[in-house]
């Protein structure tokens, strides 16, 4: 039955040219739409044994989970979690890597209404707290893992709400282990009804991301995010039904949500997951010649990892299509690509507060440098700061315009509890993403850059502002500048100039301890692997550093 429930979701699937898909590609988006009920258990009433998720790790395991399995798994995890006490409205916070687990756990949690805060390993305790304390967290869900449970345990003390530590793959003394809850709970999960099932403009999902200033920003997503993600998976990635698709991306990152459930499941496709103990390009590279994958997507610094290797020994030509998003992608990089596999690299764009909203959908030839055209679920328009609207090879900042008219489905629908924010980002006629752009006059979108201080390192977004803070805890730092500065391999890298306090002389073990500070007072991705010792930094009348200045020395525009 093929496209079921696509066909289910939008009137049409099948379009002769982008015009034809800008223009009539539409989403019907249901009364109370839940993931879990709507897509899940759907397949599995209507093709009990279609395979959901196929899963692997470096130690031999390998699992296959029908629609059938995630359905009933999901129903007793969503029993014990409600004899726990996890009802809806509930939010429960899962550090779970890639683990199998993960799916169980999202799709139980949707089942019950409460809400996931998905995180990555890297956090380190004061992450913990700051995210315990600000969305009161009710539950952890963690894999067994030294580092994070051992994170999780130092910030208990300070993150009073949280109530239940669950370990998943092992045991751990004072935490439940998940194996047992899944043994404990009744198959058996009825639909909530009335007032205790969910409705579209209930929080789903929130993800902490950095911004410029302070601490991560809680970005919330209502349940109807997962049907923005049809645009993602089947226009962009290109999925296709009972075939693998695999995304790279930890659980806690945005980039799961894009490439490893919701629009991937929708569409009837095959997850593909690799729980990899750490990165390694050529054992990438094997995984997907040996599962023979359909559609792959990873961040550009993965590509540009993956051709440092001999990329010609492998067999990719099962591949129908690449994709790539999470920072710029090298034309350089797509053009080695082609040449080694004989596929281009379709690039995307979006962010963690939304689905993808540029890209290059299937009419559209790959253009070297550019990210593509619009999503027809969104009215993107190039603005300068008056929120005049740019010519074609005039530079803007990308936003999302008409959200009075019709709210897009899949975009973030405020910041957990903060109406003033809320109000001033998604409030109005507009959201500024903050991302430049110009357009050529065939419509293709290329990208310049920020123009605020967030940096993109390796596909991470990062916040100068926390890295900052952690340097000027340390007893050498007067005072800290943390802006990006390019790197072949990486895109951009996170470098620090730096003032010393008196006393302290500039040294390369000075380098190495400072960064290894950052490491441990913040998670460890966002260190900066350049420090450069300064007497002063460019600063404004009113005090505030001069990021920019330190940038453009660097030879980065914006
Ligand atoms: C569209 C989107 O949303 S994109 C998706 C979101 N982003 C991503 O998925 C990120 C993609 N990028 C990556 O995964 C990585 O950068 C990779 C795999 C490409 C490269 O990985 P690595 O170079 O090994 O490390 P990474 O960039 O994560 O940096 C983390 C650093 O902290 C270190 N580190 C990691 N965990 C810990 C820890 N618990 N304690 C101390 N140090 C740690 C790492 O060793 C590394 O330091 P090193 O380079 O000095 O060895």
């Amino acid at each position: 039955m093929a496209n079921h429930l696509l066909n289910t979701f939008c009137p049409r699937i099948d379009f002769d040219s982008y015009e034809d898909f800008a223009e009539n590609f539409r989403i019907d988006v249901p009364e109370n739409f839940n993931f879990a009920y709507d897509v899940v258990d759907e397949w599995a009433r209507v093709e009990p044994d279609k395979r959901a998720l196929l899963w692997c790790d470096d130690h031999d395991n390998e699992r296959t989970f029908t629609f059938t399995d995630i359905s009933r798994l999901s129903n007793r995890m969503a029993n014990s979690f409600s004899a726990m006490g996890i009802g809806k409205g509930d939010v429960v916070m899962c550090i779970l890597r890639r683990r199998w687990e993960y799916w169980v756990t999202a799709v139980a949690l949707c089942k019950i209404g409460a809400t996931i805060i998905p995180a990555t390993l890297q956090l380190t305790k004061k992450d913990i707290v700051y995210r315990a304390q600000s969305a009161h967290v009710k539950a952890m869900v963690c894999v067994d893992d030294d580092y994070v449970c051992g994170e999780v345990e130092k910030a208990l003390p300070e993150s009073p709400s949280i109530e239940s530590v669950i370990v998943a793959g092992g045991t751990r003394e004072g935490w439940t282990s998940y194996e047992s809850l899944l043994e404990e709970g009744s198959e058996d999960w009825v639909r909530p009804a009335g007032d205790k099932a969910t409705k579209n403009s209930d929080i789903m999902l929130i993800y902490f991301t950095s911004g410029t200033t302070g601490m991560a920003k809680a970005v919330c997503h209502s349940f109807v995010h997962p049907l923005g993600h049809i645009i993602t998976a089947k226009y962009w990635q290109q999925v296709q039904e009972d075939r693998l698709h695999m995304s790279v991306s930890d659980s806690g990152w945005a980039k799961f949500g894009w490439g490893k459930i919701y629009g991937q499941w929708i569409c009837g496709a095959t997850v593909f997951a690799y729980d990899m103990d750490k990165f390694v390009p050529a054992k990438l590279l094997q995984k997907i010649q040996d599962y023979k994958l359909t559609t792959f997507c990873a961040p550009p610094t993965m590509y540009r990892f993956m051709l440092q290797e001999d990329v010609e020994r492998y067999d990719l030509s099962s591949v129908a299509n690449f994709a790539t998003a999470g920072e710029p992608l090298n034309a350089e990089v797509t053009l080695a690509w082609e040449r080694l596999t004989g596929k281009k690299i379709r690039e995307g764009f979006g962010q963690t507060e939304g689905p993808v909203l540029l890209a290059t959908f299937p009419w559209i030839e790959p253009r070297p440098g550019s990210m593509g055209k619009p999503s027809p679920l969104f009215n993107i328009r190039l603005l300068d700061e008056n929120g005049n609207e740019m010519d074609d090879g005039e530079e803007g900042a990308i936003c999302v315009t008409k959200l009075k008219e019709a709210y897009p489905p899949g975009l973030f629908v405020g910041y957990f509890q903060d109406p003033k924010r809320t109000a001033e980002t998604v409030g109005g006629e507009y959201y500024n993403l903050h991302d430049m752009a110009w357009r050529d006059s065939d419509g293709y979108y290329f990208f310049i850059g920020r123009n605020d201080d967030v940096i993109k390192c390796s596909g991470y977004r990062i916040g100068p502002f926390e890295v900052e803070s952690a340097l000027v805890e340390h007893p050498a730092v007067v005072e800290a500048a943390v802006t990006a500065a390019p790197d072949p391999v990486r895109g951009m890298v996170v470098k620090a100039s730096i003032i010393l306090a008196k006393g302290w002389e500039p040294s390369d073990d000075l380098v190495k301890e400072l960064q290894n500070h950052v490491k441990k007072t913040t998670a460890p991705y966002k260190y900066p692997r350049i420090v450069e010792f300064v007497d002063e930094l460019p600063k404004t009348v009113g005090g505030k550093i001069k990021r920019r200045e330190i940038r453009n020395a660097d030879g980065i525009e914006g």
